[in-house]
């Protein structure tokens, strides 16, 4: 698939021999042998219907054959070679075929397992620029039709065969009529390919509307239950978007699918015209036998099967391309993250942020992009900081820049004095747990000892209150189906196995009730700092504001302010003072009233 490969015929080829050359190359013998036999079975018909044929053979000599004494088999070696090589052809076909089918699946599973890989190695940032629709339509529908593509090549490879075979029996039958035939089947290979040309324009089009239908269709589930309450809503969204999709789809499949009709029509029945002019024409001409005439016409009907087979083919191969060239526009979008493969994790005592900048860039001319930076800060072990700012101020992305998802534009973040590079981003991010609002839950605890982890399990879902929704059976939850708070505290259950260092919470308590909201700020974020854990957590909760060991504001992509644990206690108090003054004004006020 890298360097264009599957964007060419012979790219698409590779494909499979990459995949098992060996299975591709007894695919191609096995089904070129199933090809010339093909060929051979027209002339050993001819013989036995035509005398005139029999300097091939000599029946004459035979004697006839009686099976079972009831059927008579007038020439016996014939029959015998006839059968003989049908049953070669199936061999032959089946284990060609077979052979291809295997490559092609497993060529299909390897391109995903590549693509998976190459998701897998995105960055967040292109992740969420490419979108996840471009992502999934390559994954569902243009793979299986670069396979698809790609196995029909040994087809071709059989239909040519025949088809040189029996051009090469018409040569010995009449010179004449086989330079005709060849003249007439290159004219045809040419211009076949102006109603290709257009089909295969139509079909990408039709391809490239088919990334807008797959978005409309998430919007489609995804949103079911906004459009279900807004009937306008819902008629707009789907005339706008979907239906808007489709129309193009089906007006460029229609167009596309007619020139490709034509096309592979055109190919199949100029042999017709072929026959028809040797029939008509030529036999005269030639002043061809009764005899002869047979001969060359079955020859050229039989002609017509293969001829007819690489033309369809070739509409495999023109989907195939189109797909090819969708997967590759897309992985040149992929830029694979710089980063070493698997490495320990680096731990630190401190994070340092200097002078760390990151731009959204804007997607149109009346979009601006949004700049986060420069941002300064230090943060420590056994802290809890919490991010807090109006919305849209910068949280998200400094919170990712800080749980390095995020690859700053400039200045560096720091693991104590080691700065996070390529080399080491991978190893720095496994101290690192993070749940950000767009989280998602596996219904596994992947890649986590197995040593005791049900039990373990099992007492946290007890303290997060899941226990008698929640069980836990060799790493398996036996159910993610659960209100947004409890699938929340099932992502807190995660990051408490996993024990890392640093601790990143997006407004993770935003869909708390009361109760358990005290609990996270009262007790889980107190434990996790007598863990030594260093806790960075989004919120916009400021009844709490006052337990953080220090609170960092953001306002438009800049730290506006940075409030210590004793400004924060000083804070806390002088309001403290302030309530009770109001109170006490408010109590003397009523008394003067009263
Ligand atoms: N994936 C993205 N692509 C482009 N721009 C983005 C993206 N995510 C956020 N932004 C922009 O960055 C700005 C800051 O977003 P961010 O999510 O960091 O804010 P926030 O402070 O976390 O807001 P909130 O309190 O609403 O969660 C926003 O104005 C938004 O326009």
């Amino acid at each position: 698939m890298k360097d264009n490969q599957a964007n060419s015929p012979t790219g698409l080829f590779k494909l499979l021999t990459a995949t098992s050359p060996n299975k591709v190359f007894f695919s191609i013998l096995l089904g070129s042998l199933a090809g010339m036999a093909y060929a051979v079975v027209v002339p050993l018909i001819l013989l036995s219907l035509q005398p005139a044929l029999s300097r091939l053979m000599q029946p004459e000599f035979e004697s006839s054959y009686w099976l079972l004494g009831t059927f008579e088999i007038t020439s016996p070696t014939q029959a015998f070679y006839y059968f003989s090589i049908v049953m070669f052809i199936l061999l032959c076909r089946v284990t060609s075929e077979t052979m291809v089918a295997q490559t092609s699946i497993d060529a299909t599973v390897g391109l995903r397992k590549k693509l998976y890989k190459r998701v897998s190695q995105l960055p967040i940032q292109s992740l969420e620029q490419i979108g996840q629709s471009r992502i999934l339509t390559a994954m569902n529908n243009d793979i299986a039709r670069v396979t698809e593509g790609a196995a029909v090549f040994p087809n071709i490879l059989v239909a040519s065969a025949t088809l040189f075979g029996m051009l090469a029996f018409l040569m010995y039958l009449k010179l004449e009529v086989f330079l005709f035939i060849v003249a007439i089947i290159i004219f045809g290979a040419l211009t076949y390919r102006i109603p290709l040309f257009f089909g295969q324009k139509y079909m990408a089009r039709s391809r490239n509307s088919f990334d807008g239908i797959q978005e409309g269709m998430r919007g489609l589930i995804y949103g079911a239950k906004e459009l279900k309450l807004n009937q306008q809503k819902k008629q707009a969204f789907l005339e706008e978007s979907l239906h808007a999709y489709e129309e193009k789809f089906r007006a460029a499949q229609k167009r596309g699918r007619f020139y490709l009709s034509a096309g592979m029509n055109y190919g199949t029945l100029i042999s017709f015209f072929a026959i028809g002019i040797v029939t008509y024409i030529m036999a005269n001409y030639y002043g061809l036998s009764q005899n002869n005439l047979q001969g060359i016409v079955m020859v050229l009907l039989y002609i017509t099967g293969p001829m007819a087979a690489l033309t369809s083919l070739v509409n495999n191969i023109i989907m195939a391309r189109i797909a090819a060239k969708k997967l590759d526009k897309l992985l040149q979008e992929m830029p694979i993250e710089e980063t070493s493969d698997w490495s320990e994790a680096i731990d630190c005592q401190q994070l340092h942020v200097k002078g760390v900048e990151y731009i959204y860039p804007a997607k149109s001319s009346e979009d601006k992009e949004f700049h986060l930076g420069p941002v300064d800060l230090t943060l420590h072990r056994g802290e809890v900081t919490y991010l807090v700012g109006g919305n849209g101020s910068g949280k998200t992305t400094l919170s990712k820049l800080l749980s390095l998802h995020y690859v700053p534009s400039k200045g560096s973040i720091c693991f104590d004095d080691q700065a996070v590079t390529n080399l080491n981003r991978e190893a720095c991010r496994q101290s690192i747990s993070a749940i950000y609002s767009d989280f998602y839950l596996f219904t596994k605890l992947y890649g986590l000892a197995p040593d005791e982890l049900d039990q373990r399990a099992a007492e946290n879902l007890k303290e997060l209150g899941l226990d008698e929704k929640v069980t836990i059976h060799d790493g398996v939850f036996s159910t993610t189906d659960l209100s947004a708070g409890q699938k929340k505290r099932l992502a807190l259950l995660v990051t408490y196995l996993e024990d890392r260092t640093i601790y990143v919470f997006d407004e993770w308590a935003a869909d708390q009730d009361p109760s358990f909201k005290d609990i996270f700020y009262y007790q889980i974020l107190p434990e996790l700092k007598r863990l030594n854990k260093m806790v960075i957590v989004i919120t916009h909760d400021d009844r709490y504001f006052h337990l953080a060991d220090k609170v960092v504001k953001m306002e438009n992509g800049q730290v506006a302010q940075e409030l210590t644990k004793d400004m924060l206690t000083q804070q806390a108090s002088d309001n403290h003072e302030d309530n009770q003054a109001v109170g006490k004004h408010r109590r003397e006020e009523a008394h003067a009233d009263g």
